[in-house]
């Protein structure tokens, strides 16, 4: 063929195939515009757009743009984009909260369809794919675990019947405290160990003693609860490009899960221990003076005959909830309140002069107290409305296509409530940066949720599981370091409210604190009175002398 038929041809197939292309081209946009008309939001067919939100990048949407304060971050944007506003995260749509009255709209109006939780994968790798309370979607092993937690583990009676690990620890941890007064005293330190003895009591009680190793057992929690926390803090590149999670590029999950091996070895041995002891002994000889421990409670639902009973999976993942959500959440509570109180000497005051009052000098701090420690009470109130714990609440997922202020919030992309933000937002809340107990002196304020200008316990069906606990360790632990000792910072350091933002919101700088004794005799001994008239010496137990009225004592005690 001439070269002049090949550029004719060649040119008779460019005049062809662009009548082709053309008509392809409009095919496909025929088709393009039916499938967006059916699947985009528009105005004519009622659905709404998006929130607003800012322009994202493409592939890596607003990954840039995150800053380590991420609570600041976000409460900033909220002046920018509004209420309600989105942000995406390589692929990963997020809606992001900021006022109550559309809080309310998630977690009271829309409950149900938002109470499924956003899974990242390393929560995944820690609860043996989603088996806990915390990490679980709603469904029905989530709700036969949460309910017997919350009903009956946690239940009144059940608490009451604690109260001796719980009056126990706390006095060990004031006597151990005693023995370091003049020196420093890591108060996150000394809450976490607290925490841990009690609830460790509490879980696997009748354990204890009796063939599993539980040495030093508390700072080996501290430690795995501190990396759990940790890297569930992490920017996981697995949850923002699903793509690469087969990869596990940073080694999140690798981590988490020597993490878990650890904590998993322990429960294992404990509950097959039990299981063993319990086929030893008789049903009526079973638990430790009438009291049941949690993991007695548990075995009794694995071998219930109705229903679903519990697999020694679920049973794990619990124990690993109570460990984690419990014991690191109440520490740093702690020491918000501790620094709190310390850099506000009138309201250290104001919570010294009411434990005169409500516990006296002769006594030492009992549950039975807390019910009238109401300054404190606001006090602790007020350090959650400041520094809530979990700053945007453990996200949540809606189950479906929902709309919110007016917006689309497309099923399966993560809820962050802004609690950080609202419980600062001066609309609602006078003089929002001033630390001020008063305000939560009446009684129209609790934890539960039901005022979404306040929420650190969460709210609706994903409430902190946990929070009666809570609720009681926080005063009690509180109370009675206060009680008994007078704190002061090392010479010459300052106050620091300083936040780290994480998973937990914690203090950038730990509280080391100096205690010196509060409540002593003359001679600088802390005594306790017999009703016999003698006095003892509080830590050994023995006889010092005849009850002085001058003394000033630690409790009066029945011998
Ligand atoms: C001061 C201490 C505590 C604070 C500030 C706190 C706060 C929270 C928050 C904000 C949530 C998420 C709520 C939501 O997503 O709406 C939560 C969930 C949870 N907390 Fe606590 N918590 C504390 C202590 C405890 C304790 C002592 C336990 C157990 C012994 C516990 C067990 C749980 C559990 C199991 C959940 C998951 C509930 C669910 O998803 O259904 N927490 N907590």
């Amino acid at each position: 063929m001439a070269p002049q038929n090949i550029y004719l041809s060649a040119g008779m197939w460019e005049v062809r195939n662009n009548n082709e292309l053309t008509v392809l081209v409009a095919t496909i946009s025929v088709l393009i515009l039916v499938i967006l008309w059916y699947t985009l939001p528009n105005s004519s067919n009622g659905a709404k757009p998006l929130p607003p939100g800012p322009r994202s990048f493409p592939i890596i949407g607003d990954l840039p743009y995150l800053t380590p304060d991420m609570h600041i971050q976000l409460t900033n944007m909220a002046h920018t984009y509004g209420p309600i506003f989105k942000l995406k995260l390589g692929s990963k749509l997020h809606v992001v909260i900021n006022t109550p009255e559309l809080a309310k709209v998630v977690v009271r109006d829309q409950d149900e369809a938002f109470s499924n939780r956003d899974q990242p994968k390393a929560a995944l790798a820690l609860t043996y794919g989603g088996r806990d309370i915390v990490f679980a979607n709603n469904n029905p092993d989530w709700r036969k675990l949460r309910k017997i937690f919350v009903h009956e583990i946690l239940s009144t009676k059940n608490l009451k019947a604690a109260g001796s690990f719980r009056r126990d620890e706390v006095r060990n941890t004031i006597k151990d405290v005693f023995g370091k007064t003049g020196t420093k005293v890591n108060i996150r330190e000394i809450a976490f160990s607290t925490e841990t003895n009690v609830l460790t009591r509490t879980i696997w009680e009748n354990t204890s003693d009796k063939g599993v190793e539980t040495n030093n057992l508390g700072a080996e929690i501290d430690e795995v609860a501190s990396n759990i926390v940790k890297i569930l803090g992490r920017l996981n590149f697995s949850d923002y490009f699903p793509i690469l999670a087969m990869f596990d590029l940073q080694g999140v999950e690798r981590e988490m899960k020597t993490q878990l091996n650890k904590l998993d070895k322990l429960f294992t041995g404990i509950i097959e221990h039990r299981i063993e002891s319990n086929l030893k002994r008789q049903q009526d000889e079973v638990g430790h003076e009438g009291k049941k421990d949690f993991v007695q409670m548990l075995l009794e639902h694995r071998d219930e005959k109705d229903g679903t009973p519990l697999s020694m999976t679920q049973m794990k993942a619990l124990l690993l909830d109570v460990m984690i959500a419990g014991t690191e959440t109440t520490a740093t509570t702690i020491e918000w309140a501790m620094a709190s109180i310390m850099h506000n000497r009138i309201v250290m005051k104001k919570v010294q002069e009411e434990l005169v009052e409500v516990v006296g000098l002769h006594n030492m701090v009992e549950e039975s107290h807390l019910p009238n420690l109401k300054y404190l009470d606001a006090t602790i109130k007020e350090t959650l409305r400041m520094y809530p714990i979990v700053p945007f609440l453990i996200p949540r997922a809606p189950n479906k296509t929902c709309t919110v202020g007016g917006y689309t919030i497309p099923k399966d992309c993560s809820i962050l409530l802004n609690v950080w933000s609202i419980h600062r937002d001066p609309r609602y809340w006078e003089n929002p940066l001033e630390f001020n107990p008063e305000r939560f002196l009446t009684d129209k304020w609790d934890y539960k949720g039901n005022n979404l200008t306040y929420f650190p316990f969460g709210s609706g069906r994903r409430l902190c599981a946990g929070l009666p606990l809570a609720e009681k360790m926080v005063l009690l632990i509180l109370a009675a370091l206060l009680h008994s000792f007078d704190w002061s910072l090392p010479n010459g350091e300052e106050h620091d409210l300083t936040e780290l933002f994480g998973l937990a919101l914690k203090k950038r700088k730990p509280l080391a604190a100096i205690p010196s004794q509060r409540l002593s005799d003359s001679q600088g001994r802390c005594v306790q009175q017999c009703r016999r008239g003698c006095t003892l010496d509080v830590w050994s137990g023995t006889p010092i002398g005849p009850a002085d009225p001058s003394q000033k004592f630690l409790s009066v005690i029945n011998v």
